[in-house]
């Protein structure tokens, strides 16, 4: 099986790869024809043209001006400051993508649920959490999330009221949920970009990552080069000639690619790649660092049989890239690569450096939790497609406190903005990931000796935190992953305790400010919305 399964894989992957970076017809036929004999062609046909609907989808605004969502529409999306101007990018590309997709999706849920049937699953959700192996996966989740609410809740206010100094009273209520556009992201689901209107100490440092990438000439190539050096540095492996030769770091110009982020294992054992549009800023440099995890841990588990070529669960598969992040993140680490002019070290410049990771970590938590939420429920007939939309914004505002800047109806399909979900891809991975991740950085700043807060930690060239991670990357899926837990951080449970250490100072002072400025917690005026 596993030499038949090498050849088959291999195969289909390139076919895959081939459609990825060159979206036409004939890469599609090409695409779909059962390499392994498919049951549903219309399925793998479908699921194409989703996915490409996605990654063609433009904004026009004029008949020869239309901006993709990659760079362009996501850089108005971080950088506006004007209001109209956000709702014209935001609900453009709802227009142009969602919209599109709904029917396709309606269909696609059935052939999903048909697939995970004749798999031996009840419904299509049910497969996708049945990869983490854990009766209790969804009771463990809320557990999580109910501890973690407090943490957003306090983010939530103070980013409400800095939203409130900038753009009005019409525009933001203090006891309401925020206008979804404002966030500094498509999606609202990490909040880094809105840094400049909620810095805690404007006087004190801030990581402006991406000016002095600019400034000191850094491109994608760079990128990638200090990423693979970080991963050296702790004595995991470089990466193989083929990958600089066969990866895809930067959009072409002269044809249409699926641009969203992704890392590939070509199943022989030697052919690992990239693809990203990767823009040379800080956000970038993250993603980065992420796509790296994923082909570090291609790397490590290769020799397995290849059904074990996997994480330990797909929350692992996310968190490894991430957990090397956070040290690159740290001022210390960023001085040390030339992208910091000076490290101070008191509290101020402590708080504005939590912030600033807080509003990615923190603010995706909800969004990460809700997205598979709304997926599972859609699987399992909770809710029918004549809901799709109300329930989607019934979640966002339930869990993430936010609303649309205008009305929505059921002609619209925003779930269908957001990759993952035309591309098929799960996601409660990344809100496990982004738990775990924080388990993973605490034992590995033990194993490195770090002293001090954890949020000072840089495990750069640490052999015996490489060696830690290393060990577990290697088992792949061949071990159930609370023993790789275990390996990690000495027990075998999901635990919030090491995200609430790093962050504590952060919450501290947010629970202090948001009383100074009299704000409550949470959204009781949960049906405003914005006057247009
Ligand atoms: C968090 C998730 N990351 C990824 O797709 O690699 C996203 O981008 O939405
Ligand atoms: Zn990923």
């Amino acid at each position: 099986y596993n030499s038949t399964a090498e050849t088959v894989w291999n195969a289909y992957t390139e076919a895959s790869w081939a459609y990825n970076t060159n979206i036409n017809e004939q890469n599609k036929q090409i695409m779909p024809v059962p390499t392994l004999p498919s049951l549903f062609p219309q399925y793998n046909n479908l699921l194409a043209s989703m996915e490409t609907t996605y990654s063609v989808a433009k904004v026009c605004r004029d008949e020869n001006t239309c901006l993709p969502l990659d760079p362009d529409l996501n850089k108005i999306m971080a950088e506006s400051r004007d209001y109209d101007e956000l709702l014209f990018a935001w609900q453009g590309w709802r227009n142009a993508s969602g919209r599109e997709l709904r029917q396709s999706y309606e269909r696609y849920v059935e052939l999903a649920n048909l697939a995970a049937r004749s798999n031996g699953h009840i419904d299509n959700g049910a497969f996708w959490r049945s990869l983490y192996e854990t009766p209790t996966f969804e009771k463990d989740l809320e557990a999580l999330w109910k501890n973690l609410e407090p943490l957003y809740l306090n983010l939530h206010t103070y980013v409400r009221r800095a939203l409130f100094k900038k753009y009005g009273a019409k525009r933001i209520n203090l006891k309401g949920p925020i206008p979804a556009h404002l966030l500094g992201n498509m999606w609202s689901q990490t909040w880094s970009s809105i840094m400049d209107l909620v810095m805690p100490y404007p006087d004190a440092t801030q990581i402006d990552v991406t000016q002095a990438m600019i400034a000191n000439g850094w491109n994608a190539r760079r990128m990638f080069n200090e990423s693979e050096r970080f991963f050296t540095s702790l004595g995991l492996m470089a990466m193989p000639d083929e990958f600089w030769q066969k990866s895809m770091l930067e959009k072409p110009t002269d044809r249409e690619v699926v641009c969203h982020a992704s890392a590939w294992d070509f199943y022989n054992r030697k052919d690992f790649r990239i693809k990203q549009c990767t823009v040379v800023n800080m956000d970038d440099l993250i993603t980065v660092h992420h796509e790296m995890g994923h082909v570090q841990y291609f790397l490590q588990y290769k020799e397995q049989p290849i059904s074990f070529r996997d994480g330990a669960n797909p929350g692992f598969h996310e968190a490894i890239g991430d957990v090397l992040a956070l040290s690159v993140s740290t001022p210390k680490h960023l001085h040390s690569i030339g992208l910091l002019d000076k490290v101070e070290d008191n509290q101020e410049s402590t708080i504005n450096f939590l912030m600033s990771i807080a509003l990615d970590k923190i603010a995706f938590l909800p969004f990460g939790y809700l997205m598979d939420q709304w997926r599972w429920k859609v699987f399992d007939g909770r809710i029918p497609s004549s809901e799709y939309n109300k329930e989607w914004w019934n979640l966002r505002l339930k869990y993430q406190g936010l609303c649309p800047p205008v009305t929505r109806t059921e002609e619209d399909f925003d779930p269908g903005a957001k990759f993952h979900i035309p591309a098929n891809v799960p996601y409660i991975r990344y809100f496990v990931s982004f738990v775990i991740q924080f388990q993973f950085h605490k034992a590995l700043c033990e194993a490195a000796g770090h002293t001090g807060p954890l949020h000072n930690c840089d495990i750069y060239e640490s052999k015996k935190a490489g060696k830690l991670l290393g060990d577990v990357m290697k088992l792949g899926y061949s071990k159930p992953w609370p023993e790789a837990m275990a390996m990690i951080t000495g027990q075998p449970e999901m635990s919030v305790q090491p995200l609430m250490e790093y962050f504590q100072p952060l919450i501290t002072w947010l629970e202090q400010e948001n009383k100074n400025n009299g704000d409550i917690l949470g959204w009781p005026e949960y049906s405003w919305m914005p006057s247009t």
